[in-house]
């Protein structure tokens, strides 16, 4: 039998509940994460969208900060979409001089980097590891995307075509997943599935 992971959602800001939907329906027991005593529980952690200088003063209101960067940095799987992926990065282009972040991706991400136009925009993403034949579609709402990836750090997507074309959208880091672009809001499970078995792989490495 699989077991279940238990995975939180960081539920300060965002959209939280998009999140624990496409987890639960992905397999996973997932749980809203305000204290401290909720993320010890957690296998895995879910950083939704939302507004990162937001979420980044609330994780200090919550006394969350100290705890989340402690857990991430002794290996606690994480997934962060859009804000959640300007939260885990290591180096933030456009932000507030006081926004904190949490240091778990060796990424340099610029915030709502899409510029006017297409702020707001949807396309097919081929995402490795996790699209086969069938491309994923894929909502961009004031994305960040990613200048930067340092060493052992796998790009999984990058816009296909448009003015943004080559951008890149998905990256990977060990235990640590972020996405641009929001597949919490589209039906389409694939890339919270793929985070489960992150979780999964984990807590039961093959022997
Ligand atoms: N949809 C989103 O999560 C937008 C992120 C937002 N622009 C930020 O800077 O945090």
């Amino acid at each position: 039998m699989t077991p279940t992971p238990r995975i939180g959602v960081l539920a300060l800001q965002g959209d939280v509940r998009e999140h624990l939907a496409a987890l639960d329906s992905a397999g996973a027991e997932a749980i809203t994460v305000r204290r401290a005593a909720e993320l010890e529980s957690v296998d895995g952690i879910v950083i939704p969208g939302g507004e990162s200088t937001t979420m980044s003063h609330l994780l200090g209101v919550f006394g969350l900060y100290e705890p989340l960067r402690a857990r991430l940095a002794d290996g606690l799987p994480a997934y962060g979409s859009c804000a959640g992926m300007i939260m885990l990065a290591s180096n933030i282009l456009d932000t507030r001089p006081d926004a904190r972040h949490l240091d778990a991706l060796d990424i340099t991400v610029r915030r709502n980097a899409f510029g006017r136009q297409v702020e707001s925009f949807e396309t097919d993403l081929e995402i490795a590891g996790v699209t086969d034949e069938v491309p994923m579609r894929a909502v961009f709402i004031r994305a960040p995307w990613v200048e930067k990836v340092g060493d052992g750090v796998e790009v999984l997507a990058k816009v296909p075509d448009g003015p943004a074309a080559g951008r890149v959208v998905a990256v990977r880091q060990g235990q640590v997943l972020a996405t641009s672009f929001h597949p919490e809001v589209t039906g389409d499970r694939r890339v919270h599935a793929y985070f489960v078995d992150m979780v999964r792989h984990r807590r039961h490495p093959a022997p």
